[in-house]
Parts: C-alpha cells; sequence; structure tokens
C-alpha cells in the first residue's frame, strides 16, 4: 500500500466504519453539496481534491475544471449516468461503481413492485387502513394473476438476471428478454432453456409485463415513449427499476389515460426526488416508490464498504474489482 496520505471528498453519507477507513490512510473532508450548508465547503475542497466518493449527484465537465488534482471518483451505486464518462476517460481520471453487490436487493424491490402494482397491494393497504373494509370486497377491487404469465426483461444483465430467476423458477413465468447482445446459453446458469431472447417489439407486444432495467445511456433514452406503450397489450404493465430517463413520461400518462396499458410501478423518475407536482405521483393506475431499489441496511452497507475499498486500491496503484471500464466511453 502506498503511504502517501490524498485529499478525499466524501460527498454523500458514509457509514461511520468506512469513514473511519478512509481517515485511517487519508485526508477526509465531508461535505454534500445536496445540503444548502454544506455547498460552498464542497466546492471550497475541489481544487485540493484527489478523490470523490459518494452518489446521486451530477458531476459535470463544470465540476471537473474546478478539481484538476483529481484521480478517482468512487461511485456508490451500480449506475453511471451522474458521470461525464467521455471526459473522465480524457482527463485519466478513474471511475469506480459497485456493481453485483446490489444486485438481488434490487431485484427484490423490483420483483415487490411488480406484484404490488398487479395485486394493487398499496391501494388495498390503504382500504383496510382507511376503514372502508366494511364487506368483502368485489370484483372491482380485484388484482391480476402475476404467476404464468409472460414477463419481458429490457436489459438482461446482473439484475435482469436475478429478475428471471425469480420469475422463471419461483413464479411460472414465461421469460422474455431483449438486449443489444444475446447472452450465450453457458452464462445462463439455471436459467438454460427458460428464458428467451426476442426482438424489442416482440418483447413489447407480447409480454404482460415490461420490465427496465437498461442503464441510461443516450441510446436508452426514452426507450419506453409512446410508439412502445402503442405497440404493448391493453393488460400490460409496466415497471421501471433502472432510471427515471428510459421512461417518457408524458407518453406513459398518456397511455395510462388512454387505456393503452393497464398500469405502471415506478422506482426511479426523470426528475427526483418526485415533484410534488407530478401526476404520476398520485395516479390511480402507478404505484411509485422513493428510488429505493438497493435501500436495504445490509445492502446499502455492501454498498458503501465496496466503493471505499474500490477508491483505497486505486489510490493504492492496484486494480479494484469494482473500476468501470471507460475505454468504450
Ligand atoms: N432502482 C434502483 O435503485 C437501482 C437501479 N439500477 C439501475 O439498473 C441498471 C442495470 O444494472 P445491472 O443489471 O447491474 O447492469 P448490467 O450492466 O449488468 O446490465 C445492463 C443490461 O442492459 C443491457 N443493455 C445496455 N444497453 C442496452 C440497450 N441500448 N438496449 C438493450 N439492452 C441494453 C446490457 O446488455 P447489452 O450490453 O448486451 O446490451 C446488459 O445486459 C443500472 O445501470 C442502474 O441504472 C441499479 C441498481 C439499483
Ligand atoms: O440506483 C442505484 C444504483 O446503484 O445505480
Amino acid at each position: 500500500m502506498s503511504s502517501t496520505r490524498h485529499q478525499i471528498l466524501v460527498f454523500r453519507e458514509l457509514p461511520e466504519d468506512q469513514l473511519a477507513r478512509l481517515q485511517a490512510a487519508h485526508d477526509v473532508t465531508v461535505a454534500n453539496p445536496r445540503v444548502a450548508a454544506q455547498r460552498d465547503a464542497f466546492f471550497a475542497a475541489l481544487p485540493q481534491t484527489q478523490a470523490l466518493i459518494g452518489s446521486s449527484y451530477p458531476i459535470t465537465d463544470a465540476l471537473l475544471d474546478e478539481a484538476p488534482q483529481l484521480q478517482v471518483i468512487s461511485s456508490i451505486s451500480v449506475g453511471v449516468d451522474n458521470y461525464p464518462l467521455a471526459s473522465l476517460r480524457e482527463r485519466g481520471i478513474a471511475l469506480c461503481h459497485t456493481p453485483g453487490v446490489l444486485t438481488e436487493t434490487t431485484a427484490d424491490t423490483i420483483f415487490a413492485l411488480l406484484m404490488a402494482t398487479s395485486r394493487r397491494i398499496p391501494e388495498l393497504a390503504m382500504y383496510v387502513r382507511s376503514g372502508q373494509w366494511q364487506r368483502n370486497i368485489g370484483k372491482d377491487l380485484f388484482g391480476w394473476d402475476v404467476h404464468g404469465k409472460t414477463l419481458g426483461i429490457l436489459g438482461m444483465g446482473r439484475i435482469g438476471m436475478a429478475l428471471a430467476r425469480r420469475a422463471a423458477l419461483g413464479f411460472g413465468m414465461r421469460v422474455l428478454y431483449n438486449n443489444r447482445s444475446v447472452v450465450p446459453e453457458s452464462e445462463l446458469g439455471a436459467l438454460a432453456g427458460q428464458v428467451h431472447y426476442v426482438a424489442r417489439d416482440a418483447l413489447l407486444r407480447e409480454a404482460d409485463f415490461v420490465v427496465s432495467v437498461v442503464p441510461s445511456t443516450p441510446e436508452t433514452k426514452h426507450l419506453l415513449g409512446a410508439e412502445a406503450f402503442a405497440m404493448m397489450k391493453p393488460s400490460a404493465i409496466v415497471i421501471n427499476g433502472s432510471r427515471g430517463a428510459i421512461v417518457d413520461e408524458d407518453a406513459l400518462l398518456h397511455a395510462l389515460d388512454t387505456d393503452q396499458i393497464r398500469a405502471a410501478g415506478l422506482d426511479v423518475f426523470a426528475t427526483e426526488p418526485l415533484p410534488v407536482e407530478s401526476p404520476l405521483r398520485t395516479h390511480a393506475k402507478v404505484v411509485a416508490l422513493p428510488h429505493i431499489g438497493s435501500a436495504t441496511h445490509e445492502t446499502r452497507h455492501a454498498m458503501a464498504e465496496m466503493a471505499t475499498s474500490n477508491l483505497l486500491q486505486v489510490l493504492a496503484g492496484e486494480q479494484p474489482a469494482g473500476r468501470f471500464d471507460l475505454s468504450q466511453a
């Protein structure tokens, strides 16, 4: 390990034990630019900063200009859409993220959202809580089966595969997926023969549940827009578990209001936190969550631990498991 002490700027809360690991080896400033009282301290620290660790804050070119000594950004997330990838590559700044440690938890959340939307769980829990349950419910409040239906996964990566396992092996669902490339049978493990690659349009036409787990990139922006909703079954339920930019929210509202699709379960939004005035917040056909894919005690700690290790390893001249490959950026 190198003994040089570097200047680290922590821009989102880190668990005490992980902060202590950083402080043992380096000089650490903690300042969250989203908190008004800490914003000045964040920008004041940038010129000296050699390593950034945090998440959920857009790191722009202008911000990188303020941080000429920056060597590494360690994101406490798997998604890297908050970072200017090509600029990082050009400036020789390493980027790290946290793939894997959040996969199962995020798949749990997305599957819970799918179940909650199809079986109308939040609506019916509120029905009980508000005292409306005075006699047996009628079919106006029935939901729709999940088991045995067709799940369409856009983005058969780590989380997509974890979802497919739940669906195919646990719920007897037919699983279709679309990626830019077909996943080799040898990489499917227990899913071999259980999932089927199809063209995106075929997936949109056939799926009862269309789930987005693709990363947010220029190519995936509004992947689910008016044209996609028009192809879906009127009974289709759309679940967005990746990033708000994948769904054209105006087109989604139109599809819901005109019964082009049945419902939507959303963990992520174009603007987060979801603006209070957004019609998606209170829409009767929408189950909305506050971006909680990985939000369990265990997983958020594992992410912080991996991000801390990633950062320490880069500063020590090592190659961490979570180094993001910027060569294609
Ligand atoms: N809601 C939440 O809290 C969370 C959200 N996420 C989001 O989930 C995303 C996925 O995470 P993870 O599964 O670990 O990532 P992976 O990189 O393992 O999987 C992404 C998949 O998307 C596919 N893909 C990429 N671009 C396209 C495209 N243009 N069209 C079709 N498929 C595409 C890739 O396959 P191929 O390259 O063959 O196209 C790959 O299979 C993250 O980027 C993040 O945005 C992650 C964690 C928590
Ligand atoms: O949205 C969460 C992530 O890790 O990416």
